[in-house]
């Protein structure tokens, strides 16, 4: 267990230089689900906290909707302070920003959190918003765009706000779904599960199990390929619009 928890952080370490993530005395705050990969997310920050090349502070905030599962909470809670990490529960009532005749889904709730973590960074100067967005979420993301849209995007692993000095960021950008599912089973963190009823992850799903399909076939470095093929274009040999 000790490797995997040693690449976990060098992979974070990683992406934070690469993509200057975190600065000099940056206040992070770090949204967490209860879930395993905001959870590791949080457990590795805390230990950075102390020790890494870069002074930074950060702040866990759950935001508590209509939809959570209290036993799940009461375990993150238990997790956050056996850690030491300084955390905070929003409680944001969602469903009665929903407009008539307008039905539940994962997209839409994501956008109401995302604008009330913004709220509160911008209200208490938090300088970077952290998610436990990984690797596999990325390159999914990519395929499913590319399959479904007809276009070459996906979540990035830093994204300045346009109108606000803050910056969404992905320290989880190098790490693998299933090192984070191997090292939260390791730590405790259970599943996080949303109690809504609205959602639908078939795309997604659909997209995973093709990557799985690649995966089985050439080896985990598909995933690696897939996330360096964002950064490796070659427009010579792209057809012109
Ligand atoms: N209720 C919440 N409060 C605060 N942050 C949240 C909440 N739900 C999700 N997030 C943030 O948004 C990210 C992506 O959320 P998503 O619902 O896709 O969860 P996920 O991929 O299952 O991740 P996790 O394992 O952290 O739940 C999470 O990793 C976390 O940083």
């Amino acid at each position: 267990m000790k490797k995997l928890e040693t690449l976990i952080d060098k992979k974070i370490t990683k992406s934070i230089l690469k993509y200057k993530m975190i600065e000099e005395g940056d206040k992070v705050l770090l949204a967490v689900s209860g879930g395993k990969d905001s959870m590791i997310l949080a457990y590795y920050l805390a230990k950075k906290i102390k020790g890494f090349p870069i002074n930074f502070t950060f702040k866990a905030i759950h935001i508590q909707s209509e939809f959570g599962n209290p036993a799940e909470m009461a375990n993150m809670e238990k997790l956050l302070q056996s850690w030491g990490v300084d955390y905070e529960i929003l409680e944001v009532g969602v469903i009665k920003r929903l407009k008539p005749g307008k039905k539940m889904n994962c997209y839409w709730c994501s956008t109401q959190r995302r604008t009330e973590l913004l709220k509160y960074a911008v209200d208490n100067g938090y300088d970077k918003i952290a998610l436990g967005h990984h690797m596999d979420d990325i390159i999914e993301s990519l395929i499913m765009n590319m399959a479904l849209k007809g276009k070459i995007s996906t979540m990035l692993p830093i994204l300045d706000y346009d109108r606000y000095d803050q910056a969404i960021i992905r320290p989880l950008s190098y790490v693998k779904e299933h090192e984070i599912i191997k090292m939260a089973d390791h730590l405790n963190i259970t599943k996080c599960t949303c109690q809504c009823g609205f959602a639908d992850n078939s795309k997604r799903r659909d997209m995973r199990d093709i990557i799985q399909t690649m995966v089985d076939t050439h080896g985990d470095v598909v995933r690696e390929n897939l996330y360096n093929s964002m950064s490796n274009i070659i427009p010579r040999y792209l057809p012109e619009e």
